[in-house]
């Protein structure tokens, strides 16, 4: 089967895939793999494939929100994928989960379209909780800033004349707001395969707290490299 938006013969694909919003990321993600190749490029996806502790897996780009990450999602599934992992960046709506610290997404609130057109309102978008274990065993081995709990799915970036609803969910306790989560977990419960997804804080989403976006430096990068090494580790042990 040709998997048209991939460019990727779905014999090629692996079982387990590493996803991200970065083509560069991913490209970075993928120095990680041994004997690793970039199998296909189109649109916002890049298809690299690997090996990590001796295990065949790939990492593949989605690009910037739900509706085009879902068409990268499905087409995954299509190809056969079983477990995806998302390794992203997202805006802190926490005081305590600062720049530079890492969250594990159990949940995402789906307030994005494109998770409304493709299950009935109420619909939970969750984390497999046997892969949201993985990645929490996975935490336990390293010494860093880490958190679960429940993200934001949202398809705003830049607000526009409508206010922003961060402080409703920062005072719900959601701990961070991102745009593609809840796709991939309403996806993977429908498609029956498992998803889970861990984030890079890169800054105060929150107006209250709101810096400046910098997602470039150091700290943001080092979060990131953590991120990747959990993911990995949660998606081949
Ligand atoms: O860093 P990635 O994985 O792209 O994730 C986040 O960053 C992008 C916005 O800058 C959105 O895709 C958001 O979900
Ligand atoms: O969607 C996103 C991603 C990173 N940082 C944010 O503030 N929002």
């Amino acid at each position: 089967m040709y998997l048209s938006n991939l460019k990727v013969e779905a014999d090629q694909l692996p079982k387990k895939v590493i996803v991200c919003g970065d083509p560069d990321r991913a490209t970075l993600i993928a120095k990680s793999l041994e004997e690793n190749k970039l199998l296909a490029q189109n649109r916002e996806y890049y298809t690299y494939v690997g090996y990590f502790n001796n295990e065949y897996i790939a990492v593949v780009s989605h690009g910037v929100g739900a509706s085009g990450a879902a068409v990268c999602f499905e087409q995954l599934i299509q190809g056969g994928v079983e477990e995806i992992i998302r390794v992203g960046t997202a805006g802190s709506y926490q005081k305590e989960v600062r720049p530079g610290s890492l969250v594990i997404s159990t949940a995402s609130v789906s307030t994005d379209g494109f998770s409304s057109q493709i299950v009935p309102k109420g619909f939970p978008a969750v984390a497999d909780l046997s892969v949201s274990n993985k990645l929490l065993a996975e935490t336990k081995k390293v010494s860093f800033p880490i958190f679960s709990g429940i993200t934001l799915t949202l398809d705003v970036f830049y607000q526009g004349v409508v206010p922003f609803p961060h402080q409703q969910y920062q005072e719900a306790g959601v701990l961070a707001v991102e745009m593609e989560i809840a796709a991939l977990y309403s996806i993977a419960s429908i498609r029956q395969v498992k998803a889970g997804a861990i984030v890079a804080i890169d800054g105060y989403a929150d107006s209250n707290l709101a810096e400046d976006y910098n997602p470039h430096t150091d700290q943001i990068k080092q979060a990131i490299d953590q991120a990747v090494i959990i993911a990995l580790n949660a998606l081949t042990n």
